[in-house]
């Protein structure tokens, strides 16, 4: 199952103003479509553009398919979802470019939504009282029963979202407008108040304030393990076979580098260890692949609003050499966190001969992982 975020930036922003279009203009220091992006980071990223912005998008990310937008917002859309037609992609999040401030939390919501149907949404009930006006006077009040002020990412399966944009050619104020117009049942999930969209001059400030209080939570976690020596003719280190004249002993695969990093995400997180989350006891891991696990912490960091900062794994041994491979572990790491390659770290060291590392009895990893509250 893969889910492709599609960010759409491709409007000129009329209301906010400016010399640049609003997704353009810097926030906090950056353009506001690095934090977009940036939020969605370690997913296959969808940016759909203006035609004339095409240098501006240089520089936000190599990773980062470019697609060019309609005359509206409903044709940028249907641009994107048309562009990913064929490529394996199953599930998709619809995100306004101009809402920077979403967090990891509502996107792990939205995606976790969509294992009980085919699309959702995100948004706030409305709280204040309503009124109708007329010339600047109030003509009289409106109830806010079931009424609710909409967000992105708006969620959807791909081929029902995309089948829904073909069968209505005509403009709509979002995507849940278009998918309800093909039958489809979606389901509200509570926003976040602070994924404004960026529509007036003024809501910069107001993006920035927010921006600045955000509680900026790091959290540090290490993970350390050892395997011994058994016989074979190949080790597992951090997700890449290297031949050795022994193998390492263990329930799982016995990969004692992503265990260790394993054990760094749980404890950044409080929540344990590996053998909390697969316990040895169970058969159903036994010669398990340790990317299972690793996977598990980091989606289980994302669903609890945090992102990997950085990482280092360290091994100690004397044999294998880890050199030849350390650039190949780091690739496999970081593809299986989904996050840049410059976030991870892998090395090693020998113990001088000493102890049961020096007697070659065995290998020891440690690692440790910074989150940050996304
Ligand atoms: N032809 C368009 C129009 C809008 N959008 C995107 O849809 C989102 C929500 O639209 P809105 O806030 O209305 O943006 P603009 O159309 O740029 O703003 P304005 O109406 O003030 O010109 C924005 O991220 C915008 O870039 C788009 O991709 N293609
Ligand atoms: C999709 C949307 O963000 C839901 O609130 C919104 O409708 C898009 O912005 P617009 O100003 O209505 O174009």
């Amino acid at each position: 199952m893969t889910t492709a975020a599609i960010i759409v930036a491709a409007g000129r922003g009329t209301r906010a103003g400016g010399a640049v279009p609003k997704q353009w203009q810097s926030l906090a220091g950056q353009p506001v479509l690095a934090h977009t992006l940036a939020a969605f980071a370690g997913m296959r990223r969808v940016l759909v553009i203006h035609p004339d912005d095409r240098a501006q998008a240089e520089g936000l990310g190599a990773d980062v398919q470019i697609v060019a937008g309609g005359a509206s917002r409903t044709q940028s859309v249907r641009n994107a979802l048309e562009a990913l037609v064929g490529s394996g992609v199953s599930r998709v999040l619809i995100h306004d470019g101009a809402r920077p401030l979403v967090n990891a939390g509502l996107i792990a919501r939205m995606s976790a939504a969509l294992d009980h149907g085919p699309a959702a949404a995100p948004a706030l009930a409305v709280t204040d009282a309503l009124w109708r006006g007329t010339e600047g006077t109030v003509a009289g009040t409106q109830s806010r029963d079931g009424l609710w002020r909409a967000q992105t990412p708006q969620a959807f399966h791909f081929d029902a979202i995309l089948a829904a944009h073909r069968a209505h050619p005509q403009e709509a104020a979002d995507d849940v407008e278009v998918a309800r117009a093909a039958g489809l049942p979606v389901t509200i999930v509570p926003g976040s108040d602070d994924n404004l969209k960026l529509t007036f001059p003024g809501d910069f400030a107001r993006a920035e304030a927010i921006l600045k209080g955000r509680r900026m939570e790091i959290r540090l976690g290490n993970g350390f393990d050892v395997h011994a020596f058994t016989a074979g003719d190949h080790v597992w280190l951090c997700g890449v076979k290297v031949p050795h004249d022994k193998a390492l002993l263990g329930h799982s695969d016995a990969d004692v580098g992503m265990h260790a990093l394993t054990d760094a995400i749980y404890g950044a997180l409080a929540m344990g260890d590996i053998g909390r989350h697969f316990p040895p006891s169970d058969p159903q891991w036994k010669g398990a692949e340790s990317h299972i696990f690793l996977r598990h912490a980091i989606e289980t960091a994302r669903e609890m609003g945090f992102r990997l900062m950085n990482c280092d794994v360290t091994m100690i041994c004397e044999r294998p050499k880890i050199g030849p491979h350390a650039e190949a572990m780091r690739a496999c790491l970081a593809t299986i966190m989904g996050v840049e390659l410059a976030r991870v770290s892998v090395k090693a060291t020998t113990s001088e001969r000493l102890g049961f590392t020096g007697r070659e009895e065995g290998i020891a990893a440690l690692a440790t992982a910074t989150l940050v509250q996304a």
